[in-house]
């Protein structure tokens, strides 16, 4: 059987993670025997560049007749003076939204060899294993948005269903792991986050009474997540404030540069991004972390492959490289393509003991 993977560089450093990613997984094919259809294209402001839009229509297609996507990153200064519609991060949110991807998995991982590289404290930051599950395709992203006269807006909006289906699949994921989920919204403000309240309470209390539910504050939620990450196992919420969230609990870890995705629908193709963006202070520079990239990979293997073995076997060999090659931004000087180089020489080792 053939896999059949879209590649979708994107600007800045989303080329040189992707082609670090590239590196890797050819290897993992070459150990495993698997047989891989690549397919490239464009997205973001490469596209608008080439051809005048963010999420050419091809590029679209090609990423619905594939079982997996692999993205780097989009934006960047020269496309920021553009209309907000026509910005490269909208052919991100399109391609996201035609997939359906609802929800986007975000695990923030303390590996135990790597305290030393978190600027917070060892003993706050050991042990840190959460999951994040951001709603990918609704709220103040995709609702009405516009200028009037002096003004602007962004309407949020959430449908009971859009809020059933992520919670869902964030109780499933709890179950499977340490059996508690914390809500994060702003129900004391915003009357989304009441409706989202409500029916997490409805759905957690019926169909998952195993399941130990948390609510939290947003506001508070940034201090909580600081200060006492260990005590988090699954946080479920809205799409804004998990992009927020996210990029805040990447500095547990010490580097956003680590930090994967996956977004995962009813069906159809999974959506695989590291959760950083295109970095143009480093960009060209062979400077940037491929990790994120690389653990997001694995999560492809999981998740649209069918390959948890692979999966388990490219995270081993991730944590060993992380022992002998450091990245500069965890104080190394190792490159984008050595970090590469040194998890795929650990490949054939971690695939024996997998
Ligand atoms: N998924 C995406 O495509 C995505 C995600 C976030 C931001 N963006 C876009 O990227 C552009 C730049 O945004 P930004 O600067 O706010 O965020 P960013 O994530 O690109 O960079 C933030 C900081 O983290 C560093 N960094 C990011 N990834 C790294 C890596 N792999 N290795 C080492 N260091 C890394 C950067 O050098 C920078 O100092 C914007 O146009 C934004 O819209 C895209
Ligand atoms: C580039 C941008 C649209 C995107 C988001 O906000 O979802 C990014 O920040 C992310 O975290 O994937
Ligand atoms: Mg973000």
């Amino acid at each position: 059987m053939s896999h059949r993977i879209l590649l979708l560089p994107g600007d800045g450093i989303g080329a040189e993670v992707l082609e670090a990613g590239r590196h890797v997984l050819d290897q993992l094919a070459l150990a495993r025997g698997l047989s891989i259809n690549y397919e490239t294209g464009l997205i973001g402001g490469a596209a608008i560049d080439d051809m005048g839009e963010p999420l050419p229509a091809d590029v679209l297609e090609a990423a619905r007749r594939a079982d997996a996507v692999l993205l780097g990153a989009v934006g960047g200064p020269k496309w920021h003076d553009l209309p907000g519609n026509k910005r490269p991060e909208v052919g991100l949110l399109a391609l996201r939204s035609a997939l359906g991807v609802y929800a986007n998995l975000r695990p923030i991982i303390v590996r135990p060899g790597a305290v030393d590289r978190s600027p917070v404290k060892a003993e706050i930051a050991s042990g840190t294993d959460i999951l994040f599950v951001r709603e990918l395709t609704g709220g103040l992203y995709f609702g009405d948005k516009g200028t009037e006269g002096d003004s602007a807006y962004d309407i949020c909006r959430y449908s009971r269903h859009e809020i059933e289906r992520v919670v869902r699949m964030a109780a499933i994921a709890a179950r499977q792991r340490r059996g508690k989920l914390s809500l994060v919204d702003k129900a004391n403000v915003m009357e989304t986050s009441r409706l989202w309240r409500a029916v997490t309470q409805e759905i957690i209390s019926r169909d998952f009474p195993d399941i130990e539910l948390e609510i939290l504050l947003v506001d508070a939620a940034t201090m909580h997540l600081i200060t006492r990450p260990r005590d988090f196992d699954v946080i479920v919420t809205e799409n804004l404030f998990g992009d927020i969230l996210t990029d805040e609990a990447s500095v547990l870890t010490g580097s956003i540069g680590l930090i994967p995705s996956a977004s995962l629908g009813a069906s159809g193709a999974g959506l695989y991004e590291p959760v950083h963006g295109s970095a143009p202070d480093i960009a060209g520079q062979g400077k940037a972390n491929p990790i994120g990239m690389i653990e997001s990979i694995a999560m492809m293997l999981d998740h649209s492959l069918g390959l948890p073995t692979e999966a388990k076997a490219l995270r081993a060999a991730i944590g060993a490289a992380m022992a002998q090659c450091v990245t500069v931004d965890l104080g190394g000087t190792a490159s984008t393509m050595d970090m590469a180089r040194a998890i795929a020489d650990q490949l054939d080792r971690a695939l024996a003991l997998a």
